[in-house]
């Protein structure tokens, strides 16, 4: 596998809404049984086809960095948060706190030095206009929701067009949901093309690949 690229995406949200189950699902394929309580920071990866099906796939690396959601890691988790090519945004369909409380995760990403008195962070709709990181909302536990679903479903919707990202519910025990060509698993391929397009085929602008500067480097070694 040496030689493939990859990107690094941060998967975010409150404890317990679902974030280490939604990575097994993605990365494996299917439920995880009993996950643990995340400290600090675990990291699963997928291997993704680049537009899938096209004259320019190809295969990139995806690492999904599931940061451990409890408060009283909110200093140390800093550490994992640089680089990030790309975000995800987990929530609760059952708690809508969890919903609401994606900004600050959000702000505590992007503004890592803008503190709050509280020791939150701030977050400011104008400052995040701009952002130039893909992002992706996810609600999780859609099989205990069905009941609220159209109602957080309009709130979700505004809070991902706020954001300009794309959004998809789910439930993290069923594989059905992220099937092979099913709409999420669609949205999520494009999500990840999205990551990787920014990474490596935007910085030189005209959409060619640009390896990272360390391969050039190593190459050049060579050629010379
Ligand atoms: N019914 C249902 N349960 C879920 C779903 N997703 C996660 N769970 C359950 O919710 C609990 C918490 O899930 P985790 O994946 O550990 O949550 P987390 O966000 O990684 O939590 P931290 O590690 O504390 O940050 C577990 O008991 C999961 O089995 C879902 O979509 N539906």
């Amino acid at each position: 596998m040496a030689g493939i690229d990859k990107v690094k995406i941060l998967v975010l949200g409150d404890s317990g809404v679902g974030k280490t189950s939604l990575v097994h699902l993605v990365c494996h394929n299917e439920p995880t049984t009993n996950p643990s309580w995340t400290i600090g920071c675990s990291v699963d990866v997928k291997l993704h086809e680049y537009k899938a099906g096209t004259a320019s796939e190809k295969t990139f690396f995806v690492e999904l960095w599931d940061i451990g959601g409890c408060t009283g890691h909110q200093n140390s988790r800093q550490i994992f948060y640089n680089p990030v090519n790309g975000i995800i945004l987990v929530h609760d369909l059952t708690n809508r706190k969890s919903q609401q409380n994606l900004r600050t995760w959000l702000a505590e990403v992007l503004r890592k030095d803008n503190k709050t008195a509280n020791n939150g962070y701030d977050y400011d709709p104008e400052e995040f206009a701009g952002n130039q990181i893909p992002l992706l909302v996810i609600g999780t536990k859609a099989d205990q929701a069905e009941t609220i679903r159209d109602k957080s479903k309009s709130r979700t919707s505004s809070m991902a067009e706020e954001f300009g990202a794309d959004q998809f519910d789910l439930d993290c025990q069923n594989v059905k949901y992220l099937s092979p060509g099913s709409t999420n698993a669609v949205k999520l391929a494009r999500f990840f093309d999205k990551v990787i397009e920014r990474r490596y085929y935007s910085r030189e602008g005209q959409g060619h690949y640009s390896p990272p500067l360390d391969r050039r480097r190593f190459k050049n070694s060579h050629v010379d």
